[in-house]
């Protein structure tokens, strides 16, 4: 007897196929089997779907229903909660169902053949025989204590508001170690924004718990990984031999049948948010998929979204998590370090460095100790100059200035790499003193090693060697690590003390356990202040505690640990609550702020980009589909009152409004209600699709849908 199986295949988020496509299969296949399906004259992966949460199947012709291909056998099927959270992020997220599940599983999965697929699945190495010395945990501070009576003792979700090196690892590595020793099959997801933060972390806790689970029950999953490399520690998750499954956002999606227990770490992090495809939250989705397996979720961080701060507000006034707070470091005598601001508007114009910083940068080499200077902006210069007739070296490409990078003598476009060398003479008018404006850190790296010249690395002078060593100075950013290894190489290096100064961006501000750095330089970090997007002071704030957190972690060194800020705005209200490291009043000030302004997370938002062959034709698209809801959509059953509550505001040209030549306008939406503003994006998709075709709109390449943009 054959049956009718609802199955989802990959197709394109707009593709006119449908959700869902049916198949005949002999057997009848449980919800969650993955497998192969014609498609076109292709096959393709596929996951069997439960029909009763499948969105509508839709018609189809019993006599064109092609068979299933076959059943990736020695896989057992993905669970319901897994489908149900995929069902659900497609929805939320305004993507099909067909192109997340699919983009979340093993890109190996879909391209091994059965064979190579059976021996992959024969290759198991088993090593349970644990081995090396069990690592002792170090004894909790009072704090961490609290904190994990606090999480044993309520449900949660938990905000883990804990200051930079107050333990929060430990703490996580307490709560995996408790949850994996009661309960034998139990899994937990720990997950962190960024790639480069996962060694550090595997180390740590494959150290603690490869000894008394074997090798195999600590595995990581991102997408800096082969694609062997990602099936193998997904099927060993999926198959439940992973314990622990460590990973960037793409993680929060793992098939984890006995998921018990969530860590989200610097939950704040804008890099847990997707920035293609299904524009998902990694950290929301944490919060929901908990809610769903019954599994805790802590999410953690020192300087904590907006949102989630608000979350966590006392439950008598609405709040739905528990914060848990570790104000102290650990150790002693390891004192936050003192924020102190420069005034720039009292220093020579164009100072790069003002003369207090560099003494003090002078000082601390003199003594052996490190210094972090961080400036968020990597190359040379932003961009090249003719004094004479004001030529600038735009990217013909971009509505942007190109990177002048002296390593190299090119000028690249950091938004579509389009790249030459750099011009000898201005090429308008000839001039030859064509000048960089403005600085990246390339030039804080030259400008440093002519400052310290005269210092001497500590120790270096002696009789044998009178002349001593120059100080080293390393940098670190996009730039200087591209090649694989390049990065563990310098962060090795900065560790093993073979730095004096470290030059960076972001890269360098986050996570990195530098032990010996007792000073930490933001060299211009005013730009954010000014921004039009409403969350760029909550990510300076956020990043200067940071690279704060840098500073001082050593508590032997015995200095005291300093974090300089040059600015143009020393009375700046986000400077004082960072002197103070006072993350609640900036947040509450923030908070008010947004509050009357009805901004996230008093509102909810959406975002629809446009991609077009000219400006006109991107706004005419999302202006046509606004003036639709505006008077068709309001004039449909029901519907005059929900949009009352959603605002859309006109379309506006992108900040970088054009980008290799494609040009790019965005609108916004926003709506109190959540749950409103999901049912109007909704229906509203249709009409978005309907707009498309219209003839103002000729030249439209494509557009997307943002729900929560992080970035407007
Ligand atoms: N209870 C403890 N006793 C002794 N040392 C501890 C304890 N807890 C943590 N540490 C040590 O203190 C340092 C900071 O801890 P941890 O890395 O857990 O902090 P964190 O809050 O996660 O830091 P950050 O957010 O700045 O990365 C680490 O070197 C860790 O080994
Ligand atoms: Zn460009």
């Amino acid at each position: 007897m054959s049956h009718w199986l609802p199955v989802l295949v990959h197709t394109p988020a707009h593709a006119a196929l449908g959700p869902v496509l049916t198949y005949r299969s002999e057997h009848l296949l449980p919800a969650g089997t993955l497998v192969r399906v014609p498609l076109g004259n292709r096959e393709t992966l596929g996951v069997v779907w439960d029909a009763a949460t499948a969105e509508a199947t839709g018609e189809f012709d019993p006599a064109k229903v092609r068979d299933i291909a076959g059943v990736l056998e020695g896989i057992p099927p993905l669970s319901r909660a897994w489908q149900q959270l995929l069902g659900f992020t497609a929805a939320y997220y305004q993507r099909s169902a067909g192109e997340v599940a699919l983009a979340a599983l093993p890109p190996q999965l879909r391209e091994l053949n059965p064979e190579q697929m059976a021996r992959r699945l024969k290759r198991k190495k088993v090593d349970a025989g644990a081995g090396g010395a069990v690592l002792a945990a170090p004894a909790l501070t009072p704090e961490q204590a609290t904190a994990i009576a606090q999480i044993d003792a309520h449900p949660g979700p938990y905000l883990l508001f804990g200051a930079t090196g107050s333990g929060k690892t430990e703490v996580y590595l307490h709560c995996v170690h408790k949850l994996l020793a009661a309960d034998p099959d139990a899994q937990a997801l720990v997950m962190v924004p960024e790639i480069n933060l996962t060694p550090q972390l595997e180390e740590r806790f494959k150290a603690r718990f490869a000894p008394l689970y074997g090798e195999q029950a600590v595995v990581s999953l991102h997408s800096g990984m082969t694609n062997p490399q990602r099936l193998k520690s997904w099927l060993s998750a999926h198959g439940g031999a992973a314990r622990i499954v460590l990973g960037t956002r793409m993680a929060v999606f793992a098939s984890l049948p006995k998921l018990r227990l969530i860590v989200v770490d610097e939950e704040h992090d804008p890099s847990y948010k997707s920035g293609e495809g299904a524009r998902y939250s990694a950290r929301d989705l944490a919060v929901y998929r908990g809610k769903l397996e019954g599994a805790k979720v802590i999410l953690g961080s020192a300087t904590p979204s907006l949102e989630s701060w608000h979350h966590s507000r006392p439950a008598e006034e609405g709040g739905r998590y528990l914060r848990l707070h570790m104000p102290s470091r650990v150790g002693e005598s390891s004192k936050l370090p003192l924020v102190r601001r420069v005034d720039m508007n009292h220093q020579p114009r164009r100072a790069i460095f003002s003369t207090p910083l560099i003494a003090a940068i002078k000082e601390r080499v003199a003594r052996g100790e490190q210094v972090m200077v961080f400036l968020n902006r990597r190359g040379y210069a932003p961009v090249l100059t003719c004094e004479d007739c004001g030529w600038k070296s735009e990217c013909p490409h971009c509505s942007a200035f190109r990177v002048f990078h002296k390593i190299d003598r090119t000028l690249r476009c950091h938004h579509c790499g389009f790249t030459e060398r750099v011009p000898r003479a201005c090429p308008d008018c000839g001039n030859v003193d064509i000048a960089p404006f403005g600085r990246g850190t390339e030039q804080l790296e030259e400008h440093l090693a002519e400052l310290l010249v005269d210092v001497r690395r500590h120790g270096s002078v002696t009789p044998e060697n009178p002349d001593g060593e120059h100080v080293r100075i390393a940098r670190i950013d996009a730039d200087s690590t591209k090649l694989k290894g390049q990065l563990e190489e310098q962060l090795a290096a900065v560790h093993a003390g073979d730095v004096d100064v470290l030059v960076g961006t972001q890269m360098i501000a986050k996570g990195h356990d530098f032990r010996r750095i007792t000073l930490v330089a933001a060299v211009n970090p005013d730009g954010a202040l000014f921004s039009s997007d409403f969350r760029a002071p909550e990510r300076l704030f956020s990043l200067l505690m940071q690279a704060a957190g840098r500073a001082g972690r050593d508590a032997t060194l015995g200095a005291q640990s300093e974090v300089w800020l040059q600015t143009f705005q020393p009375e700046h209200g986000l400077y004082a609550a960072l002197k103070k490291h006072d993350y609640p009043a900036f947040a509450a000030q923030q908070l008010k702020e947004r509050e009357q302004a009805n901004m996230p997370p008093f509102s909810a938002q959406a975002l629809v980009r446009a991609e077009a062959k000219t400006q006109e034709a991107a706004q005419a698209f999302l202006n046509a589909a606004r003036t639709f809801a505006q008077t068709e959509m309001a004039a449909w059953d029901g519907w005059a009152e929900a949009l009352e509550q959603v605002f859309l505001y006109p379309a506006v040209p992108m900040a970088i409004q054009r980008v290799a030549n494609i040009e790019r306008a965005q609108m916004l939406i926003e709506c109190p209600s959540r749950t409103t503003l999901q049912q109007f994006l909704t229906a509203w998709q249709s009409v978005l699709h309907a707009t498309r075709s219209q003839p103002e709109c000729k030249g439209l390449i494509r557009w997307a849908i943002d729900v929560d943009p992080l970035a407007i």
